[in-house]
This record gives C-alpha cells, structure tokens and sequence, in this order.
C-alpha cells in the first residue's frame, strides 16, 4: 500500500507520523515544493522508525511526481493556512491553483489513486478536483468532518466530564466557521442521549465551540491546527487501505442525496477499498434540514469563486 502526501508542513508530516505509527503502509511519500523539506521531514520520521516501532518507508521529493507513480492513496494538504482572523474561505485565490496543478500530478502518475483533499477552504477544494479531472466519484474525498466530529466529541468529554471514548457524535456540513452542522440531537454517551445530562443552552454551547474549533486554535496557535487532523486523515487513509467500510462524515460529491446537488459537503459516507463505497442517508428534523441547507448556500457560494476550466 502507497500512500502519497503532498505539502509536507504541519498538517501532512502530522498525517505521515501517524500513518506510519498506525503500521498499515508500506510506503509514504512526503512531496513539497520547498527544496529539501518533503526530504528532511521524511528522514527526520524515519528516525523515528526504531523508538515507535513501525515498518513503514517514509521517503521525501521535491515536486518530483515521478516518486509517487503507482499510488494507492494520495492526500493534499499543499497550500496556505489561515492566520488569525482569517476564514478558511479567504484561502481559495492561492490554494486553488495549487490543488489544481497537484492533483492533475498526481493523477497523471497514478491514474488509480484515491485522493483526499485537505487543503482548505476544503468543501470547495474538493469539488474543484471533481470538476478539473477525471477520476470516479468516489476517489475523491474531502476531510473535515472527522476532524469536526472529534472536536465535537472532545467538547462534549468536557461538558460531561467523562472520557472522549464515552461520547459518540457526528458533524455534518461544510467544514466552515458558520456551516458546521453537529448533530447533538443524535450525540450520545454509551448510547444514552447527552441530553439526559447536559440541559440545552450546555448543548448549545458545546455545537457553537465545536463549529469555531479551528478558529480557536488558529488564534492560540498563530496558524491553523495539525494533530487532530493529521490523525482525523489517518483515519481515513487507514479506512481505505484497509477496506474497513467504516463510516465518517466527509465531504463527498452530492447528486441528490439530502435534497442537494453539485456541490461538495460533509455527509456520513462509508469508507472501503473503492474510496467512498455509500453515501449514508440519515432521517434529519426539520432544524437540521434548514441548518444543511444554509450551509450548501455558503459552500455553492464560494464553489462560485472557482475558475473551472480544465
Ligand atoms: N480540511 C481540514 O480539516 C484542515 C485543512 N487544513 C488546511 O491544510 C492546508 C495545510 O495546512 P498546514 O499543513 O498547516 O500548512 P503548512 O504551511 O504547514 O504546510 C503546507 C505545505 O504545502 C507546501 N506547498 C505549497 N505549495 C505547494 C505545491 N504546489 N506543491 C507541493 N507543496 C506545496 C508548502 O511548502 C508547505 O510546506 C491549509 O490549506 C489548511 O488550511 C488544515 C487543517 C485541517
Ligand atoms: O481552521 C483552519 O483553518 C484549519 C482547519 O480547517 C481546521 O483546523 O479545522
């Protein structure tokens, strides 16, 4: 199993350690732009190799695709974060060109490659390598909301005082500041609905941290987060390789399901070998419904930005 990440800054180096620790790949290569990095950052991991105990080849290049021919996986993470006060969706006049270019790379390398996208603003990302190459529906993904959803998890731990590994909860949505949509109605602690525990203004309290959870860091950070998604993208590379067929939101080419179309958005998807296997259809209340919409009207806007062109 091959796996490509490319940008390897904060986010993708975080993503190739816990592949690599998770000991499921044969191979990791790490490509950036910035003569050297990919290299350095892959040999500074694989001397990590020995003290964590994995197997996995982690090798660099510098903008050579050539070393990423025959990928089974290929995650973006090249481009520009946010600083503070910034939007995810400010980042799209820089990072659009840049996924454009990197995934027809890719693609002419490794025409079977399943690619995840990560750069931001991400729903948008996604929906630019559908309509600029032409790879299967379900070969690209967008990560977001495993990363959303385990923030959410995180602040739900916190409100209940009880470990993350006791609460279940999902985000659906575009991976915005505004667009996030967490599902409390259906978040649970050992099957037990949270809001037998917690009374609604916690609740809310816990769904408005989450949605501004990357903003949060960015401000205590100077720049945007990278374990959690690193992890959050290991997860789902992991899914893939090892044809798990688990279930994670992420955002996914919509035809018509939840009432939407053309647009990329975060919805429960089943994760397997062929990339997106299903896309999961959950009854949603009314409330939900308009949040789900109001949030396709944000992402449809910025997918607007894009120059489409092949
Ligand atoms: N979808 C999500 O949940 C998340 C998305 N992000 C996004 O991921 C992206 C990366 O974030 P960080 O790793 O923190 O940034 P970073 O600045 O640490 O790393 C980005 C890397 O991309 C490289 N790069 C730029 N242009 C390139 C090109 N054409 N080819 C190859 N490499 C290139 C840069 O040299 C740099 O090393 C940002 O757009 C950020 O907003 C970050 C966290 C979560
Ligand atoms: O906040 C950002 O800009 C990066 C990101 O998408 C996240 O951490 O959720």
């Amino acid at each position: 199993m091959k796996v490509t990440i490319v940008g390897a800054g904060a986010v993708g180096a975080s993503c190739a350690e816990y592949v690599a620790i998770k000991n499921f790949a044969s191979e990791v290569v790490l490509v950036d732009i910035k003569e050297d990095y990919a290299e350095g950052k892959a040999m500074d991991l694989m001397q990590t190799a020995s003290l964590m105990g994995f197997d996995t080849k982690i090798t660099g290049a510098t903008n050579d695709y050539s070393k990423t021919a025959n990928s089974d996986i290929a995650v973006i993470t090249s481009g520009i974060p946010r600083k503070p006060g910034m939007t995810r969706e400010e980042l799209i006049g820089i990072n659009a060109d840049i996924v454009k270019s990197v995934s027809s790379s890719l693609i002419e390398h490794s025409p079977n490659v399943t690619i995840i996208v990560v750069s931001n603003p991400m729903d948008t990302m996604t929906y630019l390598v559908h309509k600029t190459t032409n790879l299967p529906k379900n070969k690209i993904i967008g990560m977001g909301g495993a990363l959303d959803s385990a923030r959410f998890k995180y602040r739900l731990s916190e409100a209940l005082e009880c470990p993350a590994s006791d609460v279940e909860g999902m985000v659906i949505g575009g991976h915005s500041d505004t667009g996030m949509v967490p599902l409390s109605r259906l978040a649970t602690r050992n099957s037990v609905p949270v809001s037998k525990f917690l009374s609604e203004d916690r609740i809310n309290q816990v769904a408005e941290d989450t949605k501004v959870g990357g903003a949060t860091l960015t401000k205590m950070l100077g720049t945007s987060a990278w374990y959690a998604p690193g992890a959050a993208v290991s997860s789902l590379v992991q899914a893939i390789a090892c044809d798990q067929k688990k279930m994670f939101p992420c955002s996914a080419l919509l035809e018509g399901e939840y009432g939407l179309n053309d647009l990329c958005i975060g919805v429960p998807v089943i994760l397997g070998k062929n990339g997106i296997e299903k896309i999961v259809e959950i009854d949603l209340d009314e409330a939900e419904k308009a949040k789900m919409k109001e949030s396709s009207e944000g992402v449809k806007k910025t997918n607007g930005l894009l120059d489409l062109k092949k």
